[in-house]
């Protein structure tokens, strides 16, 4: 039965094939009409509009045709959800546990792609666990599409469901709190990514020169207790605030210690914390929250260095320099864009901006830190890697000076100066030309980001009541995690033989770099909250990766059997057991 339906009653279901097709017979039958009545009542127009007809109506066209062809999507999507409706829905079916076990945790810690192979085939790629002492629906392959693409499941919501993140959060900042906003992502895209090439000498500057303070130059097996407090002030970054305020002792205490305010107040680095508790300590911390007094330190800092370049850019204008003097004197930090933009980010005072530059911290240096820790453990287990590395580093460099070499030679045959780019002591610098060309270094970079993110990771929660394709209903504030080992660990389609293995060299002459995200690789999530930072993160990497592998011969576990465990993620797991390290002659 077909019926013209009342706004506030329930369309009938049709229930034969016939029902079904009408409304989309009726939608093609209206834009053939309002096509052709279109094409018509061109004859009637005057000569002005004859001649603009080309673009106009082939715009008008293109529309009608595309909201047609939305409506019936639409139709043909409701008609399937009332369809659906009348047949109850399939359960979300509960993996059953292992004798002796009350929840899914244990099995799960003690190998998680064998645990959820077992989900997996139990029951098929949608399943309930009783985890992390929640009840949450998994989805493995394709599923984790569209829990990812579906804009009723929500991370954020998730995070703050659970632990309260956005209250705790939005009281570091004044302006922009409404999460769609999106003033890191804007920052980060608009200003971050595509100034990255012009970072780089100052990233490699200053990891350089931590490196080098923190193992020191000559090293013969030194044993370093915890690596990753050496790593944690090469990454602590000078791009956010510029480098006259980040060499502050204090700012880059501020940096490293944020993040340990953060995990502090979450209980990140206790596994056992219930999740109500960590909401608990969020919420109370909210009114005292430890963080506001690093976003006041940060304020304190950046004031002198903020004068400073107004009594600068004052001078340059006293001096008459032109714009593009101007511009190029101009420091080029994220905070200067910040400050330049005030008024379109809706800014309201420095403390405000330092806020957000918390956030941008708070997102990025614990990130990096932690994925750059794990790939010199990575390096530490197989050693093989380190002269395959190297080698590569060396070729790379070699060919760019040659280029560089063959093009001053160049220059001066046709009597033409040579560039301040082209000076000769910068022909074996880490830019980002020579690491775009390192495709073993990052093959290996992706390879580990793949093989130690954790396997059920990802939390998503229903916004409402929503159907996924296979008819499953995950509820009103139903909690989601994604299955990884099936798109990771356990996907020979995606990733070649072997896809369990460490395999370094695997996406080798493939397009699947670091950066490239999709249902086979989450590292960085996808969909319109995927990482946008991840380019900076591939960047950092990469250079702290180099340095390792041009800077030390050999890496080793002093315990090797402590290796297994920072091999993978495991949420609250922060080992960060002693390496040796020993330098190059
Ligand atoms: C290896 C390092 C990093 C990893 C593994 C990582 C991972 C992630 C993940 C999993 C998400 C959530 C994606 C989703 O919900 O779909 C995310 C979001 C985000 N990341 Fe990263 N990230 C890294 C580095 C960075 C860096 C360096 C920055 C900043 C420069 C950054 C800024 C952000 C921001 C602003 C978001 C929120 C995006 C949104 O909600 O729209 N991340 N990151």
């Amino acid at each position: 039965m077909i019926g013209v339906f009342h706004a506030d009653t329930p369309p009938a279901v049709p229930t034969d094939t016939f029902s079904l097709l009408v409304p989309i017979f009726l939608a093609l039958v209206s834009t053939a009409y309002i096509v052709l009545s279109k094409m018509l009542g061109m004859h009637h127009l005057n000569r002005e509009r004859q001649q603009s007809f080309p673009k106009t109506y082939l715009d008008s066209l293109v529309n009608t045709l595309d909201q047609q062809r939305k409506k019936i999507a639409n139709t043909l999507h409701n008609y399937k959800i009332q369809a659906d409706k009348s047949r109850p829905p399939p359960p979300i079916p509960t993996v059953s546990l292992r004798a002796g076990d009350k929840t899914h945790d244990k099995e799960y810690r003690e190998n998680q792609d064998k645990f959820l192979i077992r989900c997996r085939a139990e029951t098929g790629p949608v399943f309930k666990l009783s985890i992390h002492r929640l009840q949450i629906t998994v989805v493995s392959d394709e599923f984790i599409r569209e829990m990812f693409l579906n804009k009723n499941f929500s991370n954020v919501d998730a995070l703050n469901e659970l632990m309260g993140v956005k209250t705790f959060l939005h009281s570091l900042i004044k302006s922009g709190k409404n999460h769609d906003a999106r003033i890191q992502n804007s920052i980060i895209l608009e200003h971050l990514t595509p100034d990255l090439p012009r970072y780089l000498p100052e990233m490699v500057r200053a990891l350089e020169a931590a490196l080098v303070e923190g193992f020191g130059s000559n090293v013969k097996g030194k044993v370093f207790e915890s690596p990753v407090t050496i790593i944690q002030d090469m990454v602590a970054g000078t791009v956010f605030m510029g480098a006259e305020v980040a060499n502050n002792p204090k700012v880059l205490e501020t940096f490293v210690m944020s993040m340990h305010d953060f995990a502090g107040v979450l209980g990140l680095n206790d596994i056992n914390i219930p999740f109500w508790r960590r909401w608990l300590n969020l919420k109370l911390n909210h009114f005292n929250n430890p963080l506001k007094h690093r976003v006041r330190t940060l304020a304190e800092a950046a004031t002198p260095v903020i004068l400073e370049r107004r009594r600068r850019e004052a001078r340059l204008i006293n001096e008459g320099a032109d714009a593009p003097q101007f511009i190029k004197e101009r420091p080029h930090d994220i905070l200067q864009k910040m400050l330049d933009r005030f008024d379109k980010y809706g800014f309201v005072d420095l403390e405000d901006i330092c806020g957000h530059i918390m956030l941008l911290i708070l997102t990025s240096v614990h990130t990096t830190i932690d994925a750059s820790t794990a790939m010199v453990y990575y390096l530490a287990t197989y050693p093989e890697t380190i002269p395959i590395l190297h080698r590569e580093q060396i070729q790379v460099l070699d060919a760019i000076q040659q280029e560089r070499q063959q093009e001053r030679a160049s220059r001066l045959s046709k009597g033409l100066e040579i560039s301040p780019d082209l000076d000769p002591s910068h022909d074996r610098d880490l830019t980002t030309k020579a690491l775009k060309r390192m495709a073993h270094l990052d093959s290996f970079q992706r390879e580990v980001l793949r093989c130690r993110t954790e396997a059920l990771t990802h939390f998503h929660m229903a916004r409402k009541e929503t159907i996924l394709s296979n008819g499953m209903v995950i509820s009103k504030y139903g909690m989601m995690l994604a299955n990884l080992t099936s798109t990771h660990a356990n996907n020979a389609a995606a990733h070649g033989l072997n896809p369990a293995k460490f395999q370094p060299w695997r996406y080798v002459g493939t397009f699947k770099t670091m950066t490239k995200v999709g249902v086979d690789f989450l590292p960085f999530g996808m969909g319109k909250h995927v990482c946008p930072g991840r380019f900076m993160a591939s960047q950092q990497t990469k250079i702290v990766v180099s340095l390792m592998v041009s800077k030390f011969e050999k890496i080793e576990f002093q315990d090797p059997s402590q290796a297994a465990r920072v091999l993978r993620t495991q949420h609250g797991n922060v080992a960060s057991p002693a390496l040796v390290f020993t330098s190059r002659e």
